[in-house]
């Protein structure tokens, strides 16, 4: 990353009088339009932005007050801080959107709030007093806006927004993302579905936890994970990114019953679209601002990165009245949270040698709270990522907090580096034993190359009793020490070994504790075959894959047996680690241990624990009408048990279930002769099925 010119800000965007200061006025916006110009390019072409969006935010602010001042400055609405997003990209086949896709103007704390509204009274030509308007208010999600278009209920492309007329189309990648309807019976003319298709935090961790494991680039936040994955060429890959969708706005709605914007998330949802639960109608602004803060209290809870609320007038004809700007609405503001970086020093870099011999690197930071909580570690990842951001001891970094969880060093201010301060060089023998750490085939990752690392050893032995793994919570961590001190324990298959008195016999041991970990040690022998798949500690395999694995061969022997072409096939996994897990199972270390925990009792287990997620199986549901749950967490528990829940009545559809005020769905379900359920059967047919509803 280079060094990014700051430029004096003492020539402020005000009373520019005399020709003098107008010329530097005139300097600093064209500086600022050429800055602008380049970051969008960054950001929405390359999702490569260098700087942070609240950097990028003031400078666009800064530049669109000049341009109140001097509209003779603007030259035909060519301005980039007029502009909407960025080019669409020549790799897709475009379409023009039948109407516009805009931004959202920003406001930053709850005097600017007010304002908004004043504003917005003023377009109404209302008093102040008068605008006690009724408001929507929703989250805003961090993913990147699509325009689903519809003609006569059937579904026509997909597309990006791209710079708001032009967008790309991409129909086959929109499509992987569960519960989109492709036909919504009884529609007719045109119609725009618009919403966000974002990453999950969970599915983000998964795939930075994935990557990280195999050395492979990092997805820098869910936002660049989303635009990324739905920006490949091939839908299969978009579709191992299990990204998800939230819809919210309309654009053409040719014959949609809706008057207000709580009507249009009630009819989508009624559609079944997926639209947010978080979403509340108020009365005032003063209510909207309290709406904000109570979700920003609970911003680090939330399932998806969000960076503020929208606040959106209710009333649609009063939104027409009011209208747009070039780039976006006056009747909805963008209210956005707080950053969660914050600057500190970095003060040294540890490495961490981990259960696969990869060493991971640690940075050591001057701690400083974010979102409530103090930070002083956080991941460097590999060498290529301490390298990539030209880290220097001593540096000042900027830190934030990832998915409101994780501590992510995300920048470095070379402008405030220290004089004489070392480039980190990163070590290429282990920090334990000393042996020489090479660089794997693929990936970033340096592994220190001792079969018998005392660190690879007494992690992976943590590993295989970890929750994740087959949890066996009476060996913890002294007892591992004192197991691999006093020579008992040399690879996991040793704990079935071990006999009562050698228990027993240990430092604090006892009688009792040994019975208690021993009957531990044989109850695990049962458990189910994905814990025994990540226990084996291989690399890039943590629960989810390990579940993954388990659910699609079904017996150890049969995952034995299983060619590099049939684990790539496994969802989620890729090549790269379907290479990496293959090569792990024919490798010696674990021929060795399986062959040991065989002898031991282990590896028995077939698939029947994984079952409970494929009892409904081949099941098609429609949800319908006002339910007692959120609809999104009924759906959450069907799929869970293998059911598909789609959006539109069909003849292959299984079951509908109705709620109260049910519509056209129902009618049609009752003309196609579909079973129709109430919410109390479906509790029932799901707990015959030998399942809780919802955990
Ligand atoms: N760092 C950089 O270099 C750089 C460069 C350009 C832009 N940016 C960032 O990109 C963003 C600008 O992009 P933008 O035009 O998408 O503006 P925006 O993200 O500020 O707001 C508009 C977008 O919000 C989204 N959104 C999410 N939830 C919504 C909801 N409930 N209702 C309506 N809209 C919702 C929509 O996609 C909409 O297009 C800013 O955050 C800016 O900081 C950063
Ligand atoms: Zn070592």
């Amino acid at each position: 990353m280079s060094a990014k010119p700051r430029t004096p800000k003492e020539h402020s965007a005000h009373s520019v009088t005399d020709p003098g200061q107008a010329s530097l006025a005139q300097q600093r916006y064209a500086w600022l339009i050429q800055e602008l110009a380049r970051h969008n390019r960054l950001y929405h072409e390359q999702d490569a932005p260098e700087i942070a969006d609240h950097e990028y935010d003031a400078l666009a602010r800064e530049a669109r007050a000049l341009e109140a001042e001097h509209p003779e400055w603007v030259e035909a609405q060519d301005s980039p801080a007029q502009a909407v997003g960025g080019a669409p990209s020549s790799a897709f086949v475009t379409v023009n959107h039948p109407t516009a896709m805009t931004s959202l103007d920003n406001v930053f704390d709850d005097e600017e709030l007010r304002g908004f509204q004043e504003k917005l009274a003023r377009s109404l030509n209302l008093a102040p007093e008068e605008a006690d308007f009724t408001y929507t208010c929703e989250l805003k999600i961090d993913g990147l806006s699509v325009n689903l278009y519809y003609l006569d209920g059937e579904l026509q492309w997909a597309a990006t927004r791209g710079n708001g007329l032009t967008g790309e189309i991409v129909t086959a990648q929109v499509l992987t993302i569960p519960g989109l309807p492709q036909q919504l019976p009884g529609l007719k003319g045109e119609l725009e579905v618009r919403g966000e298709v974002y990453l999950s935090r969970e599915e983000f961790a998964a795939f930075n936890a994935r990557a990280e494991e195999l050395g492979t680039p990092l997805l820098k936040n869910p936002r660049n994970g989303a635009a990324g994955a739905l920006r490949q060429k091939d839908p299969d890959i978009t579709r191992s990114r299990n990204l998800s969708a939230i819809l919210y706005a309309l654009g053409k709605r040719d014959g949609v019953p809706v008057k207000t914007q709580w009507d249009v998330l009630s009819w989508l949802s009624e559609q079944g679209f997926p639209i947010s639960p978080y979403s509340r109608r108020v009365r005032g602004i003063e209510e909207a601002a309290q709406y904000h803060a109570d979700l920003l209290s609970q911003r680090g809870e939330l399932p998806f990165d969000v960076d503020g609320t929208v606040i959106k007038l209710d009333d649609l004809h009063l939104q027409a009245e009011a209208g747009f700007t070039s780039r976006a609405p006056k009747w909805a503001i963008a209210y956005k949270f707080p950053v969660d970086e914050v600057q500190t020093v970095l003060e040294s870099i540890s490495i961490n040698v981990g259960r696969t011999g990869k060493l991971a690197p640690l940075a050591h930071l001057s701690p400083r709270l974010i979102e409530g909580s103090t930070v002083s570690k956080a991941t460097l990842h590999n060498e290529d990522f301490i390298r990539d951001l030209d880290l220097h001891l001593g540096d000042t970094v900027v830190v934030r907090k990832a998915g409101g969880v994780i501590p992510e060093l995300i920048r470095v201010l070379p402008e405030l580096r220290p004089q004489g301060a070392k480039p980190y060089v990163f070590p290429t023998t282990c920090p334990v034993c000393g042996f020489p750490a090479e660089r794997a085939e693929e990936g970033a990752n340096r592994y220190c190359t001792n079969p018998l690392c005392p660190a690879k050893l007494y992690e992976s032995l943590r590993y295989f009793v970890s929750r994740g793994a087959l949890d066996i919570r009476g060996i913890g961590e002294k007892l591992t020490r004192q197991l691999l001190d006093a020579g008992l324990v040399k690879d996991a298959a040793d704990f079935y070994a071990l006999s009562a008195e050698q228990l027993a016999n240990l430092e604090r041991g006892g009688e009792k504790k040994a019975a208690n970990i021993l009957a531990q040690l044989e109850e695990s022998k049962g458990k189910p075959l994905w814990r025994l798949v990540n226990a084996l500690g291989m690399a890039g395999v943590g629960e989810r894959n390990a579940r993954a694995l388990a659910q699609r061969f079904g017996s150890l022997d049969a995952l034995l047996a299983a060619t590099p072409e049939d684990i790539e096939a496994v969802p989620g996994l890729g090549g790269v680690l379907a290479r990496s897990v293959s090569a792990e199972l024919a490798g010696e270390r674990l021929q060795h241990l399986i062959a040991k925990l065989r002898a031991a009792g282990l590896g028995q287990q077939a698939a029947e624990q994984e079952s409970r997620s494929s009892e409904l199986a081949g099941l098609n549901f429609v949800l319908t009408g006002t339910l007692s749950r959120p609809r999104d967490s009924l759906k959450a528990a069907l799929e869970a048990r293998g059911a598909r829940v789609t959006g539109s009545v069909t003849k292959k559809t299984s079951y509908v279930v109705a709620g109260e005020e049910a519509g056209s769905k129902l009618a049609r379900a009752q003309e196609l002769k579909v079973p129709v359920l109430g919410e109390a059967e479906l509790s029932a047919l799901l707990s015959e099925k030998g399942a809780p509803l919802l955990d």
